[in-house]
């Protein structure tokens, strides 16, 4: 069987790295490409690396009225939506309304509650109809939904490291007196797009924190440990930028009311992830690096229990743009088709 898909928002970050995994996905052909600002006509010349592989037309999204997008489901299925935030609100609903399936990387979906996201992304929220249709996209945690949804709110890229982590603790309601989480991202995870902060001479030999008390995926983390334990849950979180282009590591510090120890985690994990491909536990005294996961789907999950501090400190390193954005993207996809979870997806981790 194959499916054939659309992509709108081709030329960023996210949308460059679902093509590539998409070339190679033996289910899928990619049959339109959608991009904001169209300065050439073919994928091959905004990116060469791409010569050889795909030769098909980019459009500006200015051409998406209803009728196209009607027009669009005559030879497409599905839509990836890798579009900014406060674009894909409006982008959704409207390819669901023509009967499509949607993937959307951005967090226009992710926070069920409208005032919730006005509060922390300062624009305007997607219509609650829309909201309830979504489902929260973290495919080892909710794959049941997954596989019955046809619009998945894609996870954020701290949330996902961040989420898989932590949830064998919290659907366990282990009791947690404080989480404390320090979480540093490469600059890709900012988008193509220019900005002061993430031009070379910021970056370069740099490193800082940033979105300190506003980061947008502190209320998409809350929201899903609350639902995972069934209480209100807060946690603490500080991200900072790396002068390195792929690769987010989260350091979480968990203070637990009852003493852990090192083989009760890995018992936790080995319960919960085993049969999962994409994700990789490490054994006691090993630990997680960015480079060890970089161009891959993969989630590795290192842990540490402090005897001397009581403390339980877990390790999650991931490729911001593959198991944070695209990656577990087309993850989605395959659960949602009920295909194997890896197609497409066997890539090994550059290294070095
Ligand atoms: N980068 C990452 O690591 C992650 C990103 N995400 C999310 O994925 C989405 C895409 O991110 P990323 O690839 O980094 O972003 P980029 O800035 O690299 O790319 C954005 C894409 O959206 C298009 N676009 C911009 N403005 C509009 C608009 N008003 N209408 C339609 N299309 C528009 C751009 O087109 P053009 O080039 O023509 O301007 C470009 O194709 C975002 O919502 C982001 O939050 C999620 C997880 C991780
Ligand atoms: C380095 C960097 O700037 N990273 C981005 C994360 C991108 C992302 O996942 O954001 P969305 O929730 O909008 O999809 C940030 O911290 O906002």
């Amino acid at each position: 069987m194959v499916l054939n898909v659309v992509i709108v928002g081709a030329s960023g970050y996210s949308g460059v790295e679902l093509i590539r995994i998409l070339l190679q996905h033996p289910n899928v052909t990619i049959r339109h490409l959608f991009i904001h600002t169209q300065e050439q006509e073919k994928l091959d010349e905004l990116y060469p690396h791409f010569r050889s592989f795909i030769n098909i037309p980019i459009r500006s999204v200015s051409q998406l009225a209803d009728e196209k997008i009607a027009e669009l489901k005559e030879t497409s299925e599905l839509v990836f939506l890798a579009t900014p935030s406060g674009v894909s609100k409006d982008l959704a609903p409207k390819f669901l309304n023509a009967g499509f399936k949607v993937i959307d990387l951005s967090g226009d979906f992710r926070l069920k509650d409208p005032v919730l996201y006005e509060e922390w992304y300062k624009k305007d929220a997607a219509e609650p109809r829309f909201l309830e249709r979504s489902v929260y996209g973290l495919s080892e945690v909710f794959p049941n939904q997954i596989k019955e949804g046809c619009f998945i709110a894609n996870p954020g890229c701290y949330a996902t490291s961040i989420l898989l982590a932590l949830a064998p603790f919290y659907r366990r309601q282990i009791p947690i007196r404080s989480v404390i989480i320090d979480a540093k991202s490469g600059v890709s995870g900012a988008g193509r797009g220019l900005s002061r902060n993430t031009h070379f001479s910021e970056v370069n030999d740099n490193f800082k924190v940033y979105k300190v008390g506003k980061h947008q995926h502190i209320p998409e983390i809350e929201q899903v440990l609350t639902k995972l334990s069934g209480k209100k849950e807060t946690v603490q979180m500080m991200t900072h930028l790396l002068p390195i282009t792929r690769g987010i590591l989260s350091t979480i510090y968990l203070d637990l009311e009852d003493r852990m120890t090192d083989e009760i985690v890995a018992q936790l994990y080995r319960e919960d992830y085993q049969n999962q491909p994409f994700i990789r536990i490490r054994p006691q005294g090993e630990y997680p690096e960015t480079k060890q996961v970089y161009g891959s789907n993969f989630c590795d999950i290192g842990y540490y229990v402090d005897q001397r501090t009581g403390r339980v400190i877990l390790f999650s390193a991931i490729d911001n743009l593959m198991k944070g954005a695209a990656g577990q993207a087309v993850q989605n996809l395959n659960l949602m088709m009920g295909w194997d979870q890896t197609l497409g997806l066997t890539q090994i981790p550059i290294y070095p």
